[in-house]
């Protein structure tokens, strides 16, 4: 069992609150994605798990026993940080066969366990060379390959893609997601891409200003955003947001009037851009600007002062400057406090 518990962990740097109070159980081979933007804690976080940096209150555990005290090589994990430090005097080779070396596995052993890590992150051509005879995203995959290779019960990842070109990037993400699909490893990946989030994670942490803000099924982090701020974060185009008058079970947005939950407070209604239809009645607005996307179009709408975006089909009858309705799709509708931000109610509230 490797399970890590992180339980009200907090992390001072002076007089800056670096993480509050951060409790999270990352399952037994979960492959858990830390997500948001610059800044927010994110490799603080897996620094402390890691025990590369100390925490300044809490508790960490791992299968079961107590870490926060121990020094990195105690932990019984393996990691890939963003300066993917590989041995300059080693070649690719002894590289990603250093981790195996110090656990005394046989030569030919090594020999299997490193053509095939070096395999998987499309390196096996480079195994005589020295990493300075390398590019940068090469290091960055032998620095993967090394982890790899010992197949760890742990595994803490920084942002390991984060050198690669697009395309290069996309197949990496696809390996590296079947092969800890196929191994026993419990995983913590950091990332501020949220499509990479979303492809790779079984759990995504939405973190924000040093704390948690959600951690749930990337399904569910993206249908049921916990906050305005989940909601605008996830998704290209983010998730819409226009304020709303309540009145009992209903609520008018820009002169359509919808099912909403009951209760005192501002509202504001959520709407993912891919969930609208053009209608003869909806949210009414004046089309701004119509970008063709390719697979479909991308058209921002002006709502009573308010930007609306929507994607569209191509075949979908818009043209700037022309008046529009868009009705959300029944069930994708989402409410929030206009106050704090939170989510209202999630589900079974339609138009
Ligand atoms: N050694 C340090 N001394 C002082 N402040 C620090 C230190 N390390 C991090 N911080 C601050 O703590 C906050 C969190 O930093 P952290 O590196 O964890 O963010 P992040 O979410 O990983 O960002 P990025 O995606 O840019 O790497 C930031 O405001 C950062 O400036």
């Amino acid at each position: 069992m490797a399970d890590i518990v992180i339980k009200s962990v907090a992390k001072r740097f002076g007089s800056h609150t670096a993480l509050h109070d951060i409790d999270l159980t990352i399952k037994d081979q979960e492959f858990m994605v830390l997500l948001g933007a610059s800044g927010c804690g994110k490799t603080t976080l897996l620094r402390i798990i890691a025990g590369l940096e100390t925490l300044s209150s809490g508790e960490v555990s791992i299968g079961g026993r107590r870490v926060d005290h121990l020094p990195p090589r105690e932990r019984g994990i393996a990691m890939v940080f963003q300066n993917y430090a590989v041995f300059p005097h080693m070649t690719v080779f002894e590289n990603i066969a250093f981790g195996l070396r110090m656990k005394k596995v046989s030569e030919a052993d090594i020999k299997d366990k490193v053509t095939r890590a070096a395999t998987l992150m499309h390196i096996d051509p480079y195994l005589e060379r020295y990493s300075a005879q390398l590019s940068g995203g090469q290091r960055q995959r032998v620095a993967v390959a090394r982890a790899l290779a010992v197949e760890p019960s742990v595994l803490l990842m920084d942002e390991p893609l984060s050198n690669l070109d697009a395309l290069l990037r996309l197949e990496m993400r696809a390996e590296l997601k079947g092969i800890l699909a196929e191994s026993k490893t419990t995983t913590i990946y950091v990332t501020h891409d949220q499509v990479e989030a979303m492809s790779l994670a079984d759990r995504i942490s939405v973190m924000n200003g040093g704390r948690i803000v959600q951690a749930a099924p990337a399904t569910t982090v993206y249908a049921n955003p916990a906050d305005r701020f989940v909601g605008g974060f996830i998704g290209n185009p983010p998730m819409n947001f226009l304020p709303a008058k309540r009145s009992g079970n209903e609520a008018e947005v820009a002169g359509y009037r919808l099912a909403a939950p009951a209760g005192g407070g501002s509202l504001e209604l959520g709407i993912r851009p891919e969930d609208m239809d053009i209608a003869e009645d909806g949210l009414h607005g004046k089309v701004r600007v119509v970008e063709p996307l390719g697979p479909h179009k991308l058209v921002s709408v002006d709502v009573d002062g308010h930007l609306l975006r929507a994607v569209l089909p191509n075949e979908a009858d818009v043209k700037s400057g022309a008046a529009v309705a868009l009705a959300p799709r029944p069930g994708t509708v989402r409410w929030f406090e206009a106050e704090s931000g939170k989510a209202v109610a999630t589900s079974g509230v339609a138009a």
